[in-house]
Protein backbone atom coordinates (compact mmCIF):
# COMPACT_ATOMS: atom_id res chain seq x y z
CA UNK A 1 0.00 0.00 0.00
CA UNK A 2 1.39 3.75 -0.84
CA UNK A 3 1.26 5.87 2.25
CA UNK A 4 2.47 9.55 2.71
CA UNK A 5 5.30 9.30 5.11
CA UNK A 6 6.65 6.24 7.42
CA UNK A 7 8.92 7.38 9.83
CA UNK A 8 11.86 4.72 11.01
CA UNK A 9 12.93 5.28 14.42
CA UNK A 10 15.46 3.49 16.67
CA UNK A 11 12.44 4.21 19.59
CA UNK A 12 8.92 4.89 19.97
CA UNK A 13 7.46 5.61 22.99
CA UNK A 14 3.43 6.10 22.27
CA UNK A 15 3.15 7.32 25.91
CA UNK A 16 -0.26 5.95 25.98
CA UNK A 17 -0.93 3.98 29.75
CA UNK A 18 0.70 0.21 29.79
CA UNK A 19 2.20 0.98 25.96
CA UNK A 20 5.86 -0.52 26.16
CA UNK A 21 8.61 1.22 24.42
CA UNK A 22 8.80 0.17 20.31
CA UNK A 23 12.27 -0.93 19.38
CA UNK A 24 13.66 -0.04 15.74
CA UNK A 25 9.81 0.25 14.53
CA UNK A 26 8.50 2.38 12.07
CA UNK A 27 5.23 5.40 11.99
CA UNK A 28 3.17 4.96 9.27
CA UNK A 29 1.25 8.37 8.70
CA UNK A 30 -1.46 8.90 5.89
CA UNK A 31 -4.20 11.38 5.10
CA UNK A 32 -2.40 13.47 8.12
CA UNK A 33 -3.06 10.33 11.09
CA UNK A 34 -1.01 7.27 12.47
CA UNK A 35 -2.46 4.19 10.45
CA UNK A 36 -0.03 1.87 11.58
CA UNK A 37 2.82 0.88 13.88
CA UNK A 38 5.25 -2.27 12.80
CA UNK A 39 9.12 -3.27 12.55
CA UNK A 40 10.84 -1.34 10.52
CA UNK A 41 11.49 -4.42 7.89
CA UNK A 42 7.55 -5.63 8.34
CA UNK A 43 6.80 -2.00 7.60
CA UNK A 44 9.02 -1.53 4.38
CA UNK A 45 7.48 -4.99 3.02
CA UNK A 46 3.99 -4.18 3.65
CA UNK A 47 3.66 -0.09 2.69
CA UNK A 48 5.93 1.95 0.03
CA UNK A 49 6.41 5.45 1.51
CA UNK A 50 5.61 8.57 -0.44
CA UNK A 51 8.48 9.80 2.34
CA UNK A 52 10.90 7.99 3.98
CA UNK A 53 12.41 10.10 7.24
CA UNK A 54 14.73 7.40 8.94
CA UNK A 55 15.93 8.16 12.36
CA UNK A 56 18.29 5.53 13.78
CA UNK A 57 19.85 7.31 16.52
CA UNK A 58 16.68 9.25 17.68
CA UNK A 59 13.22 8.42 19.69
CA UNK A 60 9.48 9.66 18.46
CA UNK A 61 7.33 11.05 21.21
CA UNK A 62 4.17 12.63 20.54
CA UNK A 63 4.25 16.55 20.02
CA UNK A 64 4.67 18.07 23.21
CA UNK A 65 0.86 20.32 24.32
CA UNK A 66 1.88 23.47 26.57
CA UNK A 67 -1.44 24.14 28.06
CA UNK A 68 -0.92 27.67 29.47
CA UNK A 69 0.78 30.35 27.09
CA UNK A 70 0.32 33.94 26.81
CA UNK A 71 2.18 33.45 23.14
CA UNK A 72 2.64 37.34 22.09
CA UNK A 73 4.36 38.00 25.63
CA UNK A 74 7.26 36.35 23.84
CA UNK A 75 7.85 40.91 22.75
CA UNK A 76 8.25 41.23 26.74
CA UNK A 77 10.98 38.29 27.57
CA UNK A 78 13.46 39.48 29.96
CA UNK A 79 12.08 43.34 30.29
CA UNK A 80 10.78 42.88 34.03
CA UNK A 81 13.02 40.15 35.89
CA UNK A 82 12.71 39.26 39.66
CA UNK A 83 9.06 40.22 41.01
CA UNK A 84 6.53 38.70 42.44
CA UNK A 85 3.67 38.80 40.60
CA UNK A 86 1.34 41.24 41.60
CA UNK A 87 4.31 44.14 41.37
CA UNK A 88 5.30 42.22 37.83
CA UNK A 89 1.85 42.80 36.96
CA UNK A 90 0.67 45.92 37.94
CA UNK A 91 3.65 48.37 37.24
CA UNK A 92 5.51 46.51 34.41
CA UNK A 93 3.51 44.65 32.66
CA UNK A 94 0.05 45.77 32.65
CA UNK A 95 1.42 49.09 31.54
CA UNK A 96 3.59 48.26 28.69
CA UNK A 97 0.43 46.19 27.32
CA UNK A 98 -2.12 49.03 27.77
CA UNK A 99 0.67 51.04 26.09
CA UNK A 100 1.95 48.53 22.98
CA UNK A 101 -0.51 45.36 22.47
CA UNK A 102 -2.27 45.64 18.97
CA UNK A 103 -2.47 43.40 16.29
CA UNK A 104 0.97 43.75 14.99
CA UNK A 105 2.03 42.64 18.43
CA UNK A 106 0.36 40.14 18.56
CA UNK A 107 1.24 38.72 15.06
CA UNK A 108 4.99 39.12 16.04
CA UNK A 109 5.22 38.07 19.31
CA UNK A 110 2.79 34.79 17.99
CA UNK A 111 5.31 34.37 15.65
CA UNK A 112 8.55 34.46 17.66
CA UNK A 113 6.45 32.17 20.25
CA UNK A 114 5.53 29.62 17.44
CA UNK A 115 9.34 29.38 16.14
CA UNK A 116 10.70 28.47 19.63
CA UNK A 117 7.60 26.16 20.25
CA UNK A 118 7.84 24.20 17.22
CA UNK A 119 11.77 24.31 17.31
CA UNK A 120 11.63 23.01 21.18
CA UNK A 121 9.08 20.12 20.04
CA UNK A 122 5.66 22.02 21.20
CA UNK A 123 2.53 20.59 18.50
CA UNK A 124 -0.18 22.68 20.78
CA UNK A 125 -0.45 25.01 22.45
CA UNK A 126 -3.05 26.68 24.84
CA UNK A 127 -3.32 30.74 24.55
CA UNK A 128 -5.12 33.41 26.47
CA UNK A 129 -4.74 37.03 25.37
CA UNK A 130 -5.77 39.95 23.79
CA UNK A 131 -6.25 39.81 19.29
CA UNK A 132 -7.05 36.28 19.96
CA UNK A 133 -8.03 36.31 15.89
CA UNK A 134 -4.35 37.19 15.79
CA UNK A 135 -3.20 34.35 17.54
CA UNK A 136 -5.30 31.72 15.97
CA UNK A 137 -4.55 33.31 12.41
CA UNK A 138 -0.58 32.98 12.79
CA UNK A 139 -1.10 29.26 14.02
CA UNK A 140 -3.30 28.04 11.16
CA UNK A 141 -0.55 29.87 8.98
CA UNK A 142 2.29 28.24 10.42
CA UNK A 143 0.31 24.66 10.70
CA UNK A 144 0.60 24.74 14.76
CA UNK A 145 -2.46 22.83 17.15
CA UNK A 146 -3.72 25.75 19.26
CA UNK A 147 -5.87 26.44 21.61
CA UNK A 148 -7.63 30.03 21.06
CA UNK A 149 -8.55 31.21 24.84
CA UNK A 150 -11.69 33.24 24.15
CA UNK A 151 -10.72 35.75 26.83
CA UNK A 152 -12.17 37.55 29.49
CA UNK A 153 -11.58 40.17 31.85
CA UNK A 154 -13.17 43.32 34.12
CA UNK A 155 -10.47 45.75 31.92
CA UNK A 156 -11.11 47.69 29.09
CA UNK A 157 -7.72 46.39 26.45
CA UNK A 158 -7.29 47.81 22.89
CA UNK A 159 -9.33 44.59 22.28
CA UNK A 160 -12.51 45.37 24.24
CA UNK A 161 -13.91 47.77 26.54
CA UNK A 162 -15.76 45.80 29.11
CA UNK A 163 -16.54 42.33 29.84
CA UNK A 164 -19.85 42.25 27.76
CA UNK A 165 -17.63 43.24 25.24
CA UNK A 166 -14.84 40.77 25.93
CA UNK A 167 -17.88 37.94 25.54
CA UNK A 168 -19.74 38.96 22.71
CA UNK A 169 -15.85 39.18 20.82
CA UNK A 170 -15.14 35.73 21.79
CA UNK A 171 -18.27 33.92 20.97
CA UNK A 172 -18.24 35.72 17.65
CA UNK A 173 -14.90 34.58 17.16
CA UNK A 174 -15.74 31.19 18.19
CA UNK A 175 -17.70 30.65 15.31
CA UNK A 176 -15.60 32.14 12.88
CA UNK A 177 -12.80 29.43 14.47
CA UNK A 178 -15.18 26.59 14.78
CA UNK A 179 -14.21 24.21 11.38
CA UNK A 180 -10.55 24.83 12.26
CA UNK A 181 -9.19 21.39 12.53
CA UNK A 182 -5.88 22.12 14.57
CA UNK A 183 -7.74 25.17 16.58
CA UNK A 184 -10.23 25.12 19.37
CA UNK A 185 -11.62 27.64 21.54
CA UNK A 186 -11.61 27.12 25.03
CA UNK A 187 -13.36 30.46 27.34
CA UNK A 188 -10.12 32.13 28.96
CA UNK A 189 -11.51 34.55 31.97
CA UNK A 190 -8.20 35.84 33.57
CA UNK A 191 -8.10 35.20 37.30
CA UNK A 192 -10.47 35.24 39.73
CA UNK A 193 -9.57 38.68 40.99
CA UNK A 194 -9.99 40.27 37.81
CA UNK A 195 -13.55 38.81 37.11
CA UNK A 196 -16.91 39.25 38.72
CA UNK A 197 -19.64 36.66 39.64
CA UNK A 198 -21.56 37.95 36.45
CA UNK A 199 -19.50 37.19 33.32
CA UNK A 200 -18.23 34.36 35.06
CA UNK A 201 -21.81 32.85 35.26
CA UNK A 202 -22.65 33.68 31.93
CA UNK A 203 -19.31 31.86 30.65
CA UNK A 204 -20.24 28.91 33.01
CA UNK A 205 -23.70 28.95 30.74
CA UNK A 206 -21.92 29.33 27.62
CA UNK A 207 -19.11 26.96 28.23
CA UNK A 208 -22.31 24.46 28.67
CA UNK A 209 -24.21 25.39 25.75
CA UNK A 210 -21.24 24.96 23.20
CA UNK A 211 -19.33 22.32 25.39
CA UNK A 212 -16.16 24.23 25.21
CA UNK A 213 -13.38 24.10 28.79
CA UNK A 214 -12.69 26.92 30.64
CA UNK A 215 -9.13 28.20 31.14
CA UNK A 216 -8.84 30.39 34.34
CA UNK A 217 -5.03 31.16 36.42
CA UNK A 218 -6.49 30.13 39.89
CA UNK A 219 -4.65 29.76 43.25
CA UNK A 220 -1.26 31.25 41.64
CA UNK A 221 -0.31 33.05 45.20
CA UNK A 222 -0.84 33.39 48.94
CA UNK A 223 -1.87 37.00 48.34
CA UNK A 224 -4.60 35.70 45.51
CA UNK A 225 -6.50 33.70 48.50
CA UNK A 226 -5.29 35.67 51.37
CA UNK A 227 -6.94 38.40 50.01
CA UNK A 228 -10.20 37.37 48.43
CA UNK A 229 -10.93 35.57 51.95
CA UNK A 230 -10.40 38.69 53.33
CA UNK A 231 -12.52 40.20 51.05
CA UNK A 232 -15.67 37.87 50.75
CA UNK A 233 -14.89 35.00 53.50
CA UNK A 234 -14.07 32.35 50.63
CA UNK A 235 -11.86 31.13 48.64
CA UNK A 236 -11.11 31.85 45.06
CA UNK A 237 -12.02 27.78 44.50
CA UNK A 238 -15.00 28.00 46.81
CA UNK A 239 -16.58 30.95 44.64
CA UNK A 240 -15.46 29.07 41.30
CA UNK A 241 -17.66 26.24 42.69
CA UNK A 242 -20.59 28.09 43.87
CA UNK A 243 -20.89 30.03 40.65
CA UNK A 244 -20.99 26.08 39.20
CA UNK A 245 -17.54 26.60 37.13
CA UNK A 246 -15.58 23.83 38.36
CA UNK A 247 -16.39 20.40 36.30
CA UNK A 248 -15.04 18.06 34.14
CA UNK A 249 -14.70 20.95 31.60
CA UNK A 250 -12.41 23.70 33.73
CA UNK A 251 -8.70 24.10 33.49
CA UNK A 252 -7.18 25.60 36.57
CA UNK A 253 -3.54 26.81 36.03
CA UNK A 254 -0.92 27.20 39.01
CA UNK A 255 -2.78 26.08 41.73
CA UNK A 256 0.10 26.39 43.92
CA UNK A 257 -2.44 27.23 47.48
CA UNK A 258 -3.70 24.01 47.89
CA UNK A 259 -5.11 22.36 51.27
CA UNK A 260 -5.06 18.54 51.56
CA UNK A 261 -8.88 18.94 51.64
CA UNK A 262 -8.98 21.51 48.65
CA UNK A 263 -6.88 18.41 45.99
CA UNK A 264 -9.88 16.25 47.44
CA UNK A 265 -12.54 18.27 46.80
CA UNK A 266 -11.17 19.59 43.58
CA UNK A 267 -10.52 16.01 42.44
CA UNK A 268 -14.59 15.55 42.94
CA UNK A 269 -15.29 18.23 40.39
CA UNK A 270 -13.21 16.09 37.66
CA UNK A 271 -11.19 19.67 36.76
CA UNK A 272 -7.95 19.31 35.56
CA UNK A 273 -4.99 21.42 36.82
CA UNK A 274 -2.05 22.89 34.58
CA UNK A 275 1.03 22.85 36.10
CA UNK A 276 3.59 25.64 35.00
CA UNK A 277 7.03 24.97 37.66
CA UNK A 278 9.08 27.87 36.32
CA UNK A 279 6.94 30.53 36.20
CA UNK A 280 5.97 29.71 39.63
CA UNK A 281 9.84 29.24 41.00
CA UNK A 282 10.61 32.54 39.26
CA UNK A 283 7.53 34.94 40.54
CA UNK A 284 8.27 33.07 43.94
CA UNK A 285 4.51 32.05 43.59
CA UNK A 286 4.48 28.79 45.37
CA UNK A 287 4.64 24.92 44.81
CA UNK A 288 1.99 22.79 43.21
CA UNK A 289 2.01 19.83 44.61
CA UNK A 290 1.79 17.29 41.74
CA UNK A 291 2.53 14.51 42.95
CA UNK A 292 -0.81 14.71 45.93
CA UNK A 293 -2.71 15.58 43.11
CA UNK A 294 -1.39 13.14 40.80
CA UNK A 295 -2.82 10.54 43.64
CA UNK A 296 -5.90 12.41 43.95
CA UNK A 297 -6.71 11.30 40.51
CA UNK A 298 -6.51 14.87 39.21
CA UNK A 299 -5.63 15.02 35.89
CA UNK A 300 -2.04 17.56 35.89
CA UNK A 301 -0.96 18.72 32.48
CA UNK A 302 2.26 21.05 32.05
CA UNK A 303 2.69 24.72 31.06
CA UNK A 304 5.28 27.22 30.87
CA UNK A 305 3.08 30.24 31.23
CA UNK A 306 4.28 33.60 29.24
CA UNK A 307 7.75 34.00 28.03
CA UNK A 308 7.65 37.50 30.22
CA UNK A 309 7.62 35.08 33.23
CA UNK A 310 9.30 32.16 32.55
CA UNK A 311 11.66 32.97 30.06
CA UNK A 312 11.02 30.22 27.64
CA UNK A 313 8.56 28.29 26.35
CA UNK A 314 10.58 25.13 26.86
CA UNK A 315 8.22 22.09 27.72
CA UNK A 316 11.39 19.82 27.88
CA UNK A 317 12.38 21.73 30.44
CA UNK A 318 9.73 22.53 32.22
CA UNK A 319 9.19 18.82 31.98
CA UNK A 320 12.70 18.36 33.76
CA UNK A 321 11.29 20.96 36.16
CA UNK A 322 7.79 19.66 36.90
CA UNK A 323 9.66 15.84 37.32
CA UNK A 324 12.38 17.36 39.73
CA UNK A 325 10.22 19.37 41.86
CA UNK A 326 7.32 16.76 42.16
CA UNK A 327 10.42 15.09 44.09
CA UNK A 328 11.59 17.88 46.16
CA UNK A 329 8.37 19.17 47.51
CA UNK A 330 7.28 15.47 48.26
CA UNK A 331 9.90 14.39 49.55
CA UNK A 332 10.04 11.39 47.85
CA UNK A 333 12.17 10.67 44.86
CA UNK A 334 9.53 8.02 43.39
CA UNK A 335 7.21 10.61 42.91
CA UNK A 336 6.64 12.25 39.27
CA UNK A 337 8.73 9.69 37.22
CA UNK A 338 9.92 10.19 33.87
CA UNK A 339 6.89 8.94 32.20
CA UNK A 340 4.69 11.03 34.28
CA UNK A 341 6.02 13.86 33.78
CA UNK A 342 6.03 13.23 29.59
CA UNK A 343 2.64 12.16 30.08
CA UNK A 344 2.13 15.24 31.54
CA UNK A 345 3.59 17.40 28.88
CA UNK A 346 1.34 15.28 25.84
CA UNK A 347 -1.66 12.95 26.50
CA UNK A 348 -2.73 14.67 30.24
CA UNK A 349 -2.62 18.18 28.30
CA UNK A 350 -4.35 16.57 25.64
CA UNK A 351 -7.66 15.45 27.94
CA UNK A 352 -7.61 18.54 29.81
CA UNK A 353 -8.29 20.23 26.14
CA UNK A 354 -10.85 17.83 25.13
CA UNK A 355 -8.53 16.54 22.42
CA UNK A 356 -7.44 13.14 23.38
CA UNK A 357 -9.12 11.50 20.82
CA UNK A 358 -7.33 13.53 18.20
CA UNK A 359 -3.81 14.08 19.72
CA UNK A 360 -2.18 13.56 22.57
CA UNK A 361 -0.34 10.13 22.17
CA UNK A 362 1.37 7.83 18.98
CA UNK A 363 -1.73 5.72 18.87
CA UNK A 364 -3.25 4.65 15.71
CA UNK A 365 -5.95 6.59 14.36
CA UNK A 366 -4.83 9.77 15.77
CA UNK A 367 -3.12 12.92 14.01
CA UNK A 368 1.10 12.42 13.28
CA UNK A 369 1.87 14.76 15.96
CA UNK A 370 4.93 13.36 16.10
CA UNK A 371 8.22 14.52 17.59
CA UNK A 372 11.74 13.18 16.87
CA UNK A 373 14.66 13.72 19.24
CA UNK A 374 18.16 12.75 18.66
CA UNK A 375 20.45 11.08 20.90
CA UNK A 376 24.11 11.27 19.17
CA UNK A 377 25.79 13.96 20.82
CA UNK A 378 27.66 14.00 24.03
CA UNK A 379 25.09 15.14 26.94
CA UNK A 380 22.97 12.12 25.69
CA UNK A 381 25.58 9.78 25.93
CA UNK A 382 26.15 6.55 26.60
CA UNK A 383 22.17 5.58 26.39
CA UNK A 384 20.67 2.86 28.52
CA UNK A 385 17.13 4.58 28.72
CA UNK A 386 15.81 6.73 25.95
CA UNK A 387 12.74 8.04 28.72
CA UNK A 388 15.39 9.06 31.14
CA UNK A 389 17.60 10.68 28.34
CA UNK A 390 14.44 12.69 26.99
CA UNK A 391 13.34 13.98 30.83
CA UNK A 392 16.48 14.34 32.51
CA UNK A 393 19.28 14.75 30.33
CA UNK A 394 18.02 16.37 26.68
CA UNK A 395 17.92 19.44 25.44
CA UNK A 396 15.60 20.88 23.13
CA UNK A 397 18.38 21.47 20.42
CA UNK A 398 17.85 17.64 20.17
CA UNK A 399 14.61 17.90 18.88
CA UNK A 400 15.29 17.59 15.22
CA UNK A 401 11.85 16.51 13.20
CA UNK A 402 8.28 18.26 14.18
CA UNK A 403 5.15 17.02 12.50
CA UNK A 404 1.56 18.35 13.19
CA UNK A 405 -1.32 16.20 11.61
CA UNK A 406 1.60 14.63 9.33
CA UNK A 407 3.20 18.13 7.61
CA UNK A 408 6.47 18.62 8.68
CA UNK A 409 7.14 22.00 10.74
CA UNK A 410 10.82 21.02 11.21
CA UNK A 411 12.99 19.36 9.09
CA UNK A 412 16.47 18.28 10.18
CA UNK A 413 16.34 21.48 12.72
CA UNK A 414 15.01 24.08 10.12
CA UNK A 415 11.56 25.24 10.12
CA UNK A 416 9.46 24.78 7.35
CA UNK A 417 6.75 27.18 8.01
CA UNK A 418 8.86 30.45 9.25
CA UNK A 419 10.90 32.56 7.58
CA UNK A 420 13.56 33.17 10.33
CA UNK A 421 15.38 36.26 8.74
CA UNK A 422 12.09 38.33 8.71
CA UNK A 423 11.00 37.53 11.79
CA UNK A 424 14.54 38.26 13.07
CA UNK A 425 14.36 41.83 11.36
CA UNK A 426 10.36 42.42 13.17
CA UNK A 427 11.50 40.83 16.48
CA UNK A 428 14.51 43.59 16.19
CA UNK A 429 11.92 46.55 15.94
CA UNK A 430 9.94 45.70 18.70
CA UNK A 431 13.22 45.47 21.12
CA UNK A 432 14.18 48.85 19.36
CA UNK A 433 10.91 50.47 20.59
CA UNK A 434 10.28 48.59 23.84
CA UNK A 435 13.50 49.13 25.34
CA UNK A 436 13.51 53.28 24.46
CA UNK A 437 9.95 52.69 26.17
CA UNK A 438 11.58 51.30 29.63
CA UNK A 439 14.58 53.24 29.79
CA UNK A 440 12.57 56.57 29.06
C1 LIG B 1 -6.48 38.61 29.55
S1 LIG B 1 -5.05 38.32 28.61
C2 LIG B 1 -3.94 37.55 29.76
C3 LIG B 1 -3.36 38.46 30.81
O1 LIG B 1 -2.66 37.65 31.72
C4 LIG B 1 -1.49 38.29 32.11
N1 LIG B 1 -0.58 37.31 32.70
C5 LIG B 1 0.53 36.77 32.16
N2 LIG B 1 1.07 35.88 33.02
C6 LIG B 1 0.27 35.85 34.10
C7 LIG B 1 0.28 35.13 35.31
O2 LIG B 1 1.22 34.25 35.60
N3 LIG B 1 -0.70 35.36 36.20
C8 LIG B 1 -1.67 36.25 35.94
N4 LIG B 1 -1.73 36.98 34.81
C9 LIG B 1 -0.77 36.77 33.91
C10 LIG B 1 -1.02 38.93 30.85
O3 LIG B 1 -0.05 39.89 31.10
C11 LIG B 1 -2.33 39.47 30.28
O4 LIG B 1 -2.62 40.72 30.80
ZN1 LIG C 1 -0.54 32.82 32.77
Amino acid sequence: MQVDLIIEARWIIPVEPESVIHENHSLIVNDGKIIDLLPQHTARHQYQAHTLRELHNHALIPGLINCHTHASMTLLRGIADDLPLMEWLQKHIWPLEQKWVGEAFVRDGTDLAIAEMIRGGTTCFNDMYFFPEITAHQAIKHGIRAGIGLIAIDFPSAWAEDSDAYLEKGLALHERLRHEPLITTPFAPHAPYTISDEPLSKIRMLADELDLPVHMHVHETRHEVDEQRQKTGQTPLQRLDELGLLSPAFIAVHMTQLSDAEIDDYARTGGHIVHCPESNLKLASGFCPVAQCLNAGINVALGTDGAASNNDLDMLAEMRSAALLGKGVSGDASAVPAMTALQMATLNGAKALGIDQQTGSLTIGKAADVVAIEFSEVETQPLYHPLSQIVYSASRNQVTDVWVGGRQLLKQRQLTTINLSDLHERIGIWRERLYADDNK
